[in-house]
């Protein structure tokens, strides 16, 4: 059982998203489609933003999204664990579409964040996701 908490983790798609989203977030989610080269390059530019402009010691999360598609996979699991290490963050392999490893992955986020103080933080066990809306997910890089 985990211990989770007020958490405002954000989830960072294959699209641009707006500094709103990552600001003041324990953790983020950075996804990335298995059968498409282009999104772990565009991942990558998400990571160096968050590094820029992100939160101090965020949680970073990388999410392969579409692992139920490996045989058309363009990006090798090999490559996404060497880069996750090379940047500390936690990568696993999903599928949105099958419910593959969603569990694990946001099992993983709550390891790697320090516990808060229950007394000053208002406790209550969730986290709270957010996404860009359309309007903001328009592609920028
Ligand atoms: N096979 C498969 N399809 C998925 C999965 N996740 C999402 N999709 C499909 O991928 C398409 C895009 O999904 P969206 O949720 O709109 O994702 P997006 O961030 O807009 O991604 P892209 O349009 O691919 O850049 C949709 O047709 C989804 O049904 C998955 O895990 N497996």
């Amino acid at each position: 059982m985990m211990a989770i908490r007020e958490l405002k983790v954000c989830l960072l798609g294959f699209h641009s998203l707006a500094p709103m989203y990552y600001r003041g977030s324990a953790a983020a989610v950075i996804v990335y489609d298995i059968t498409k080269q282009d999104s772990f390059y565009t991942l990558k530019k998400w990571v160096k933003e968050l590094k820029e402009h992100g939160p101090e010691n965020i949680v970073m999360a990388i999410a392969g999204n579409k692992c139920d598609l490996s045989d058309i996979r363009e990006v090798p699991l090999k490559d996404a664990k060497e880069y996750a290490e090379s940047i500390g963050a936690i990568v696993v392999e999903t599928s949105a579409k099958n419910a593959i490893n969603i569990e694990e992955l946001f099992q993983g986020i709550s390891r790697q964040i320090p516990p808060l103080d229950p007394h000053e933080n208002g406790n209550n066990g969730t986290i709270k996701v957010e996404k860009p809306t359309m309007q903001a997910s328009r592609r920028c890089c």
